[in-house]
């Protein structure tokens, strides 16, 4: 799919990762214990009964005790999906279902999705309606013009809880704010600007509306559809389009972009031939918003006009104009202030501090991710969807003009606070990840997976190419270019594979394995049986050898197995302790427990070298470190044999003079609970710790798997460090996706 862009996935590759494990994208997660009779019995009856009544008495209650405050509906009955059409309410639901999981990933703001099998307007308007009790918000999704204006403009006056259709509002928000920027960078005056809006619907009608607002003069834009200009006088022309119509003797696409200095894509794929952009003014201005392909791409429109700026609606390319910079952070912002409404001032505010941030310095790790060119420029005229500020500052921005406009019902009265809390709403690791993503696509490194006949493996080497992360180094015989087909790939030719059987590399691998155990008792023979027959090692002399940067392995035998083939060949780095950290990632925290592999009883010099490792990985993941030693013993209470080691430790640390916070020994409660630790006023912890150094390989391999087996949150790792090669060894159960992020974390030095 996509054969242009800088990400490419195989359509068997997207409809895997729908159906993979729990077919979808969501599910719902108690936010409460409901473990014992007494949970079930204040969750539902008879408990439940003490909030319905005080709801039935003071309806302001529900936002405290139920989850509406924080609930918005994404509804849509399939009408304009994307730019594919009308395919109908179920073919719309990935879409929604991924409109919600945006919504959490960005805002933490919790989301369904209800699809409505009816084109019927006035039925839309009454199930909407009669949701408002169950929702914060309603985010209209996917609904064509003209229907969508009616159903919108009705709710609006009728629901006591803001609507807004995303397709008009969010992408003329953003739209406005790229363009300001924009015609900014091309030293343009909106007052005798010239535009072209493609599309005639909802997108279109809303960004027309909102740039001519901000000044664009009404004759210097013209509104085309499929038949053409949209000129005054025009049959089969609705009131919302008739709006827009100019009165010109222009009629084709072609004929309006004559002398254009922007043209605004709001159609279908494919929908602005390259040639028409020759007769464009200089420097010309392109959105090509369609999706999920724009009306040209980038390198076409290059191709024709070097001077152009062209943004799409697309994450692959440059300059993403796409709603979802918007719809996050205003419902977060409209729902914290419980805002009876999203009104223009609100999405004006939005706008501005969206454009607002595109100017200002880039954070160093989104510019490390997206290379150079990413500081303002005709590359970078708008955010980037995970930049962590967007979630600190447009809230705020629309918080504020909610109160300003006095639709605000709880207004908030520290919004330096409120910043602060926005920042602490979300995970920095889940953005740390997708930057790491983006920074190994902007520095693709060499991966080595050792184990190319496996078909999971063989799916994360071709999501790992596809998605330009990275050239992909497969170690398996002559029959992986088939295997390669059989999932999909027309061309294995383009996969580097390395066989033993037939590699021109196998006598200097000997001769280097060779070199290296020749006085630990292994005859040459063994060198040459072992690069033969043992992938692993195999592997890791390739990667001695500088034929790859990294290696992935671990799914085909256990742990201790593939670790000690690859100690034969790679040491660990000088005066480092190799160990392991397993990571679990929650929607707002990030927990990093180490050892999980490697040391079986760690010395005090060894657990003190593993918390400070563990502490640097944890701040490349954009965490500050707060390590806890952890023990089945607080501070010496109870007592036992096997504490010298842990306490030596934290003497240890405090001989190094490291720059965090670390405290020992401790049972895991006080560690992790504010509570338990603040019996303990003495600890030098200022809050829950995220870095859990274990005492042993016991209880640490044992936490990590349970929580692997049976926790709610997402857990990442193995990583293993202190090596002298970045080395991999995932679990067996590994998915593809899993792998290609341990892949990318190795390739891009956070692993190591
Ligand atoms: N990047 C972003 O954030 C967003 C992008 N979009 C994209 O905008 C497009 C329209 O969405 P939306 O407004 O919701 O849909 P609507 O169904 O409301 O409107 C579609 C409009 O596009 C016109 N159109 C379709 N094909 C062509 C063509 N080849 N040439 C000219 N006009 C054409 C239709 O004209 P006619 O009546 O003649 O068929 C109609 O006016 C979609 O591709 C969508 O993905 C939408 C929202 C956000
Ligand atoms: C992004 C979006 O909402 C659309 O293309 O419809
Ligand atoms: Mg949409």
């Amino acid at each position: 799919m996509s054969n242009e862009s800088n990400v490419q996935f195989s359509e068997r590759e997207a409809l895997l990762f729908h159906s993979e494990g729990r077919p979808g994208k969501i599910e719902i997660i108690a936010s409460k214990p409901m473990a014992t009779q007494r949970d079930l019995a204040l969750a539902y009856s008879p408990g439940v009964a003490v909030p319905v009544l005080a709801i039935a008495q003071d309806p302001a209650l529900a936002y405290d005790y139920t989850a509406k405050g924080n609930l918005v509906a994404v509804i849509s009955n399939g009408t304009a999906i994307l730019g594919l059409g009308n395919l109908g309410a179920l073919a719309s639901k990935p879409v929604m279902e991924g409109k919600a999981v945006l919504f959490k990933r960005f805002a933490d703001v919790d989301s369904i999705d209800i699809e409505l099998k009816t084109e019927d307007v006035d039925r839309i308007i009454d199930a909407v309606e009669l949701m408002e009790p169950s929702f914060g918000g309603i985010n209209l999704e996917d609904i064509k013009a003209p229907e969508c204006f009616v159903i919108e403009q009705t709710l609006r006056e009728r629901m006591n809880i803001p609507v807004f259709h995303d397709d008009q509002h969010g992408t003329a928000i953003i739209a406005a704010a790229g363009l300001i920027n924009a015609l900014f960078l091309t030293g343009r005056d909106i007052k005798t600007t010239k535009m072209v809006v493609n599309g005639a619907g909802a997108a279109a009608i809303a960004c027309a509306a909102l740039i001519k607002a901000m000044g664009l003069p009404g004759d210097n834009l013209l509104m085309c559809d499929r038949t053409g200009v949209i000129y005054q006088g025009r049959e089969g022309v609705n009131q919302w389009q008739s709006a827009h119509a100019a009165v010109t003797d222009r009629r084709t696409l072609e004929e309006a972009l004559d002398g254009a200095d922007v043209f605004l894509g709001l159609s279908a794929a494919g929908a602005l031939p390259a040639e028409y952009l020759a007769k464009m003014a200089p420097k010309p201005i392109i959105f090509a918003m369609a999706n999920p392909d724009p009306e040209i791409s980038p390198p076409d429109a290059k191709r024709v006009r070097p001077d152009v700026i062209i943004a799409t609606g697309r994450s692959d390319y440059p300059n993403q104009i796409n709603n979802v910079l918007c719809f996050p952070f205003i419902f977060r912002g409209a729902l914290d202030v419980r805002a009876t409404t999203i009104n223009d001032e609100m999405k004006v505010a939005a706008s501005q501090a969206l454009a607002a941030l595109a100017r200002q310095q880039v954070p160093e790790e989104v510019a490390v991710a997206y290379g150079v060119q990413h500081s303002f420029g005709p590359d970078y005229i708008i955010p980037a969807p995970f930049d962590p500020r967007l979630m600190e500052i447009v809230p705020v921005a629309v918080a504020k003009a909610a109160m300003d406009s006095g639709v605000a019902t709880k207004p908030i009265l520290d919004l330096e606070a409120y910043r602060q809390s926005l920042k602490a709403r979300l995970n920095p690791t889940t953005s740390v990840l997708t930057l790491a993503y983006e920074g190994a696509r902007a520095h693709p490194k060499r991966v080595l997976f050792a184990e190319g006949e496996e078909e999971t493996v063989l799916r994360a080497a071709i999501a790992f190419k596809d998605g330009g992360y990275g050239v992909p180094v497969l170690v398996g015989r002559d029959d992986v270019p088939d295997r390669l087909r059989a999932l999909g790939v027309t061309d294995p030719s383009a996969y580097e594979l390395h066989n033993s059987r037939n590699s021109p590399l196998v006598p200097r691998m000997v001769d280097f394995l060779y070199e290296r155990l020749q006085r630990r008792g292994y005859l040459r023979r063994d060198c040459e049986r072992m690069i033969n027959q043992d992938r692993n090692i195999f592997g890791a002399v390739l990667l001695q050898l500088g034929e790859a940067d990294a290696m992935i392995t671990g799914t085909t035998r256990t742990y201790a197995h593939t670790m000690r083939e690859i100690r034969r060949v790679i040491d660990p780095a000088a005066g480092r302790t190799p160990f392991g950290i397993h990571l679990m990632v929650g929607q707002s925290h990030t927990v990093f427990l180490a050892d999980t592999t490697v040391n079986e009883r760690p010395t005090a010099e060894e657990l003190a070298d593993i918390a400070e490792d563990t502490a640097a990985v944890a701040r490349r993941m954009g965490h500050e470190p707060r390590v806890a030693f952890l023990s089945y013993s607080t501070f010496g209470n109870p007592g036992g044999a096997f504490l010298d080691n842990i306490r030596e430790a934290v003497t240890v640390l405090d001989g190094r003079q490291v720059s965090f916070e670390y405290e020992g020994e401790m049972a895991a409660d006080v560690a992790l609970n504010p509570k338990q630790l603040a019996n303990f006023p003495f600890a030098r912890l200022s809050g829950p710790a995220n870095v859990l150094v274990m005492p042993g390989l016991q209880s640490a391999n044992i936490s990590a798997k349970l929580l692997r087996e049976l926790g709610g949150d997402a857990v990442i790792g193995p990583m293993l460090i202190g090596m002298e090669k970045s080395v991999q060894i995932a679990p067996m159960t590994s998915t593809a996706s899993e792998l290609v992020t341990l892949a990318v974390l190795a390739a891009g030095g956070i692993a190591r």
